[in-house]
């Protein structure tokens, strides 16, 4: 087939509806972005499956040719270790277009703009990003900006709030003023001025709905975001799925009015557009199959002239995408695919459009500067969804009563003995189980860390140090109001030193209970998993804790297991500060012969098998199991349940 000569890209951009010449453009701050041969490959993970499949197929293909004498009817399917997901893809996108990235689903078209905005993580990717004609490295990222398909944002900030989180942590030099400058502008430019003080609001996590911005304003907050370390390179997965007609139209209008006003450069993956979103975009990328097909200002007539022609009256963005299908799944795929490479090659490959800028290095924000905005900001959502807060601190208020209720004015007194162990052994009971409150908190605040993560936003520590500095804030409230309670109405051995060392126990079991939790929510990522895992530890850990079964009562086979129970230490150490050289009164009357079974704190702490260990070490063991579950809840967090892409 002979060669079709393609409009220059960079010189026909002649749009119908907004006669918009993106070289005419002013504004200096766009770019020029070209992507060379750019190819991903990633790790087949179902290679062996298929190569046994395919090893069978033939094995019986042999069998059937040597029972019956003839072949079977078997297609040998090709198997590779690795999936080439895109294949020499190119292309060049000139400063301040609109530009959109279609084709059929499962063509490429997320991956491709993953690469573009260096936003992949996994697979190995090979090819060049050039910006005016130059690689420029790690400054690559200065120039852009990625926003999700999903609005993933904290549904307790303001949108001013939103904005100002990213722009504190993206310009961490700029001075306040000039940032607060900078979020005014953007609140500004995505149209949201009237919107700026409302809460995003949604589902909060454990179902109280907040109500907040719509659909529409939620992804114009995500642009916003995208926009405020004032981007050259925007890129935008699927902008306007999941919106009504209207609102997605209004949407790329504000997008498409970012490209004039300030020269920026947008790239859209875009599934099935309505006629008018198709005609305000300046440039339509075409990938099938993980290959390019067609880049340019003239689809429709490149199409023509393949033979797929569009009919009067059919939206063209759908004419576009049915035609993209039949290429895909017609014989003449190579063939096109080839084609377009060639006039890449020859025609497009080398225009360079835009003089080279030297940019430097973005510089990374201080961790200590970025815990500082985390804790600001998890410490406001803290305090605007009190929800599990006050259930939390509510049940710590009902059952500190209730247990009080139960075991009123206890007695230094042998008959009081089990009831004072009751206590001690049900607060730590209590407080073990108190966590699973949070599962559905901890998962939802994943959702956007990852979010944020894959935005290079922050480091994933002083994420982690911020969240857990609010959380070990309720811990401790709620361990010492439960444990205090109680104390006060059970009298349990009240002197300072015995009450405060006694608290800092509870509060500690309360605090490794709680980074279990964390640790199990990380690890799975589902509320259900969490539950299930996490019941099985508390129970065990009950179980082998010494009080129900004395630990030298324990079977042999399974006794060992309270050596690595972080709750038979918390046991231990709270019957060393309540037992230990306490007198008892016998209960028994001065004339019985009944002998007296306990008469001091040792005795009780020897039948429980207990005596020989020591306070603070137990104590000691303790905080070592807090700070264990501390460290793995981090590296679940740090390692597991990323985002799939
Ligand atoms: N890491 C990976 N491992 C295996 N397959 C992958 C991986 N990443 C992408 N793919 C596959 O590559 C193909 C392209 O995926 P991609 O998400 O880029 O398509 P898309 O064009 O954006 O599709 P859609 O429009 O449905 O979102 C899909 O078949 C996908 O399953």
């Amino acid at each position: 087939m002979e060669l079709i000569n393609i409009p220059n890209s960079t010189n026909n951009i002649n749009i119908s509806n907004n006669n918009f010449n993106s070289n005419n453009n002013n504004n200096t701050k766009g770019v020029q972005l070209t992507f060379k041969n750019i190819t991903y490959k990633v790790e087949n993970r179902k290679y062996k499956k298929q190569l046994k499949k395919q090893t069978e197929a033939r094995k019986k293909k042999n069998d059937d040719y040597e029972s019956n004498n003839k072949p079977a009817s078997f297609t040998d399917i090709k198997v590779e270790k690795e999936l080439t997901i895109l294949n020499n893809v190119s292309g060049v996108i000139e400063k301040g277009e609109l530009c959109a990235l279609m084709g059929p689903s499962g063509s490429g078209k997320s991956t491709l703009l993953d690469i573009l905005a260096e936003r992949k993580s996994t697979g190995k990717i090979t090819g060049k990003l050039l910006i005016n004609g130059k690689e420029v490295g790690d400054a690559y990222k200065k120039f852009c900006s990625y926003v999700t398909q999903e609005d993933v944002l904290l549904q307790t900030a303001t949108v001013f709030e939103t904005i100002k989180f990213y722009a504190d942590l993206k310009l961490p030099e700029m001075a306040e003023e000039e940032k607060i400058k900078r979020v005014e502008q953007v609140i500004e430019d995505v149209g949201l001025t009237k919107r700026r003080d409302s809460k995003v609001g949604g589902i909060l996590p454990g179902g109280i709905i907040m109500k907040g911005l719509s659909g529409g304003e939620k992804r114009r907050v995500s642009i916003g975001c995208g926009l405020v370390t004032n981007p050259s390179l925007i890129f935008l997965d699927e902008p306007t799925s999941g919106l009504d007609s209207v609102t997605a139209l209004s949407i790329m209008k504000t997008l498409l009015d970012l490209t004039k006003t300030k020269g920026c450069t947008i790239i859209a993956s875009i599934h099935q557009p309505r006629g008018e979103i198709f005609e305000l975009f300046n440039k339509v990328m075409v990938v099938i199959k993980g290959k390019m097909i067609y880049s340019g200002n003239n689809i429709l007539q490149y199409f023509e002239q393949l033979g797929y022609t569009c009919p009067n009256n059919m939206n063209p963005a759908d004419f576009c995408l049915d035609a993209a299908v039949e290429i895909g799944d017609g014989d003449r795929y190579d063939e096109i695919c080839t084609q377009w490479q060639k006039i890449w090659e020859n025609e497009i490959v080398n225009e360079i459009t835009q003089p080279f800028i030297a940019v430097e290095k973005p510089k990374a924000t201080p961790w200590s500067y970025q815990y500082y905005i985390l804790l600001k900001r998890s410490w406001k959502d803290f305090l605007r969804n009190q929800g599990n807060f006050i259930a939390r601190v509510g049940t710590a208020i009902v059952t500190g009563l209730l247990f009080g209720a139960c075991f009123a004015g206890l007695k230094e007194t042998e008959a009081d003995v089990q009831k004072i162990i009751g206590v001690i052994f049900f607060l730590i009971t209590g407080l073990n189980l108190t966590p699973f409150a949070v599962i559905s908190l901890f998962l939802s605040q994943r959702t956007l860390f990852n979010a944020e993560r894959a935005s290079k936003v922050y480091h994933s520590f002083p994420y982690y140090l911020a969240m857990v500095t609010v959380e070990t804030f309720v811990v401790l409230l709620v361990a010492l109001i439960n444990a205090t309670i109680c104390y006060l109405i059970a009298h349990l051995r009240w002197d300072a030193s015995y009450f405060f060392y006694a608290m800092m126990i509870y509060f500690f079991v309360h605090l490794l209970s709680d980074f279990l939790i964390c640790t199990l929510a990380n690890l799975t990522g589902t509320s259900d998993m969490t539950f299930a895992y996490g019941s099985g530890f508390c129970v065990i850990f009950m179980l082998f804790a010494g009080f129900y079964v004395p630990v030298q009562e324990l079977p042999v086979s399974f006794g060992w297991l309270h050596y690595i129970n972080p709750l038979f230490y918390s046991f231990v150490s709270l019957m060393q500060v309540q037992f230990k050289d306490l007198p008892i009164k016998c209960s028994q009357p001065a004339n019985s012969t009944i002998p007296c079974q306990f008469n001091n704190g040792n005795q009780v702490l020897s039948y429980y098998g207990i005596d020989e260990w020591s306070r603070d070490e137990s104590f000691g063991i303790v905080i070592l199991w807090a700070a264990f579950f501390f460290t793995t809840s981090y590296l679940a967090l740090h390692y597991l349940n990323r985002e799939k892409r």
